[in-house]
């Protein structure tokens, strides 16, 4: 929580929980009763209706165990988005703290869909009773993977699902996220799957680095912070580059910064038609990384690619599709319907095939793009202490500057 709502909100969603007293005290959970809540994520996905909409939102009075507040702020926006759409209350006074932070969840959503709120809905009202049935120790082959607290991992079908989990950041990257995608890419890798996936929550697939990042500086300074990001980041992408199985990026809305830039190191990327993909490393003081400075001229021819890294060029997802970047755009009304579904048919080819094939077209150039992205880091770190650099990120930080 403490990272995702504003200090005055973190004080009073206590007081959320007053008038949301959970039942366990006056009767047990019932869950395993709902057959809508043991549905596995991707099936939910696929089938959420008006019905299934409505069992979850029953499904939510009966809850005995307290989601808690976060949760709640998460579940009362998807709520409000499903059934009214976009925020379309008045910005309540900064003292009117509960208001507030339920307006800021609610108006998080952005322009995000009456159906897909709807789904995301019914997916975390399911994966809610997928923990509850673990704390109960019955077995649930579906359960959200515990340990992460930027994320939501699950495997189930054959997929393992890594969603950014930051909807009201728009998804942009901690430190401890990119230590968290590391570990989860780690997990998939040796896993039971047979393919990866990662996307947002939320509007956003993701707003790139989070710039709070660099105002967390070590006692050795600006320098040492420096170091440690290049190092950071240069591992990070290294789990990208060397992924051994299908990797999937299943992008459900913009994207930007690195999020762009290491789709190039995906084997798949699917795109709702509101993503827009954008690189704005100039106007940051900053140079590209994840191997675009590589991958991205490969991909789109080198006159595009410049346009997109240097002179930070958005574009549609139809765009991106036209140039390679992506591999097909799907209407948002019914993206999660479409690739989930693709996704489930992929994850029942022969496994080993695919993780074969994967390496087989990697392995040509690994090494290089292992030197490619120590280079980029290393080009980085020396940005970072580039005045360039700092001003824009003060910049956004004191709310001058926006994309
Ligand atoms: C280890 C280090 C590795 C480093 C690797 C380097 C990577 C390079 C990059 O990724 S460069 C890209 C960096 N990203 C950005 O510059 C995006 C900055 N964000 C924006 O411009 C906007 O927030 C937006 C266009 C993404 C969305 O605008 P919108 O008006 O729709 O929403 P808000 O601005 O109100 O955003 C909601 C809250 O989310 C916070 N936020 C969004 N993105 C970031 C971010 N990248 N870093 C930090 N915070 C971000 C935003 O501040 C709002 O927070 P608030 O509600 O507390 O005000």
């Amino acid at each position: 929580m403490a990272g995702h709502l504003p200090r005055g909100a973190m004080l009073v969603v206590a007081r959320l929980t007053r008038s949301w007293r959970p039942r366990y005290a006056r009767s047990p959970m019932q869950i395993s009763n709902f057959p809508v809540l043991q549905m596995h994520k991707s099936q939910t996905a696929m089938r959420a209706s008006q019905k299934d909409f409505e069992s979850a939102v029953n499904q939510m009075k009966l809850l005995t165990k307290d989601p808690g507040n976060e949760m709640k702020l998460k579940l009362y926006a998807l709520y409000k988005q499903a059934t009214e759409g976009p925020c379309n209350m008045p910005k309540p006074g900064m003292l009117d703290l509960i208001s507030k932070a339920k307006w800021d969840a609610w108006s998080a959503l952005g322009s995000l869909p009456k159906e897909t709120a709807k789904q995301n809905y019914v997916e975390l009202v399911s994966s809610l009773s997928s923990s509850a049935s673990s704390s109960q120790g019955k077995p649930d082959a579906d359960s959200k993977q515990p340990g992460y607290e930027t994320l939501v991992v699950t495997s189930e079908n054959g997929i393992t699902k890594i969603m950014l989990n930051r909807p009201t950041k728009k998804n942009a990257i901690t430190t401890q996220m990119y230590q968290e995608i590391m570990l989860a890419l780690e997990a998939a890798a040796k896993d039971d799957s047979a393919i990866t996936v990662l996307t947002g929550n939320g509007d956003y697939y993701c707003s790139g680095n989070d710039l709070n990042n660099f105002t967390d500086i070590p006692p050795g300074g600006v320098e040492e912070k420096a170091k440690n990001s290049a190092i950071l980041l240069r591992d990070f992408v290294g789990c990208f580059i060397d992924f051994p199985k299908p990797l999937i990026a299943v992008v459900n809305g913009p994207a930007v910064g690195i999020s762009v830039t290491l789709l190039g190191l995906f084997d798949i990327v699917y795109a709702s038609d509101r993503a827009t993909f954008h690189t704005p490393f100039s106007h940051l003081g900053q140079s590209p990384e994840g191997c675009s400075s590589y991958m991205f001229p490969k991909i789109m021819g080198s006159a595009k690619a410049a346009e997109m890294l240097i002179f930070g060029k958005k574009l549609t997802a139809r765009e991106a599709c036209a140039q390679g970047l992506v591999t097909e755009v799907f209407p948002d009304s019914t993206f999660q319907k479409e690739v989930w579904t693709r996704l489930k048919a992929y994850s029942k080819l022969p496994p080993n095939a695919m993780r074969i094939s994967k390496q087989l077209i990697r392995n040509v150039e690994k090494e290089k793009l292992h030197a490619i992205n120590s280079e980029e880091s290393s080009v980085l770190q020396g940005r970072w202490l580039s005045d360039e650099c700092t001003n824009a990120i003060m910049n956004f930080l004191s709310r001058k500057a926006k994309l």
